[in-house]
């Protein structure tokens, strides 16, 4: 579903984040990104969503070369790749109903099946009685569960989240996890970059290490590795 070959992303002012990385993430995985901070891990993630491109080598989404692909394309690509932040980025103007409809209205679905699905997504994250609500009455958990209520409205075959438990508390957190836990459950490839020791040590999954920009360690029901 994803590969990268030999992939090399050096910004324009001279840092290398990524060096070299080769790597095949399949179809309803669910992998933990970890590493320490300035690894490389929030750029090895902006290159699987192509808001980066790499300097060196490959890197093929669902049998397409995304290097190869037209600007106009990327928002095709993007349809299938939701993408969950640290920071929610929720538009503040906009109710928890409007920040899900957006990303159905963009890709132009019929008023109808908008309704219907945001509804569904929301029941999935639990706040469909906050439908109303706008970001600020909400607590970061629930901004988070609505970030990733938009993020799969579309139905993406790959959710990324990067460190999406960043800001939350570690009850919050769980309940996190249990989402996109549940996502991954219905066939959803999840791909998680995450600094919490707590997480990965006891959700175990595939655990893909990076550090200086290179994979140093990928295992199946890995450890978090680092101290803390
Ligand atoms: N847009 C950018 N322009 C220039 N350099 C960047 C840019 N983004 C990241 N970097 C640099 O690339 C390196 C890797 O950064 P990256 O954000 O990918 O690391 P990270 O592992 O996600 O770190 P953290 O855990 O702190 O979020 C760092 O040295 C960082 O300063």
């Amino acid at each position: 579903m994803i590969t990268m070959k030999n992939v090399h992303k050096t910004y324009s002012n001279g840092v290398t984040a990524v060096n070299g990385i080769n790597v095949e993430i399949d179809r309803g995985e669910f992998v933990y990104i970890v590493g320490p901070s300035g690894a490389g891990k929030s750029t090895f993630i902006r290159l699987i969503y192509r808001e980066e491109k790499p300097t060196k080598g490959e890197i093929m989404i669902k049998g397409i070369k995304t290097a190869e692909m037209k600007n106009r394309d990327v928002p095709l690509l993007r349809r299938d790749i939701g993408v969950v932040f640290q920071d929610f980025k929720l538009l503040p103007k906009l109710t928890v109903y409007e920040n899900v409809a957006f990303a159905l209205e963009v890709i132009e679905e019929v008023p109808d099946k908008i309704r219907e699905r945001v509804m569904e997504v929301l029941d999935l994250v639990g706040l469909k009685n906050k439908a109303r609500s706008i970001p600020d009455e909400l607590s970061g958990g629930e901004q988070q569960r609505v970030a990733i209520a938009r993020a799969i409205a579309n139905r993406p075959n790959i959710v990324i989240a990067d460190e999406p438990t960043g800001n939350l508390d570690p009850d919050t957190s769980w309940t996190i996890m249990r989402i996109l836990e549940e996502i991954n459950a219905r066939g959803t490839t999840v791909i998680m970059a995450t600094h919490s020791q707590e997480i990965v040590n006891t959700i175990k999954k595939r655990v893909i290490a990076i550090e200086n920009g290179i994979i140093v360690r990928d295992e199946d029901r890995g450890d978090y590795g680092y101290e803390i």
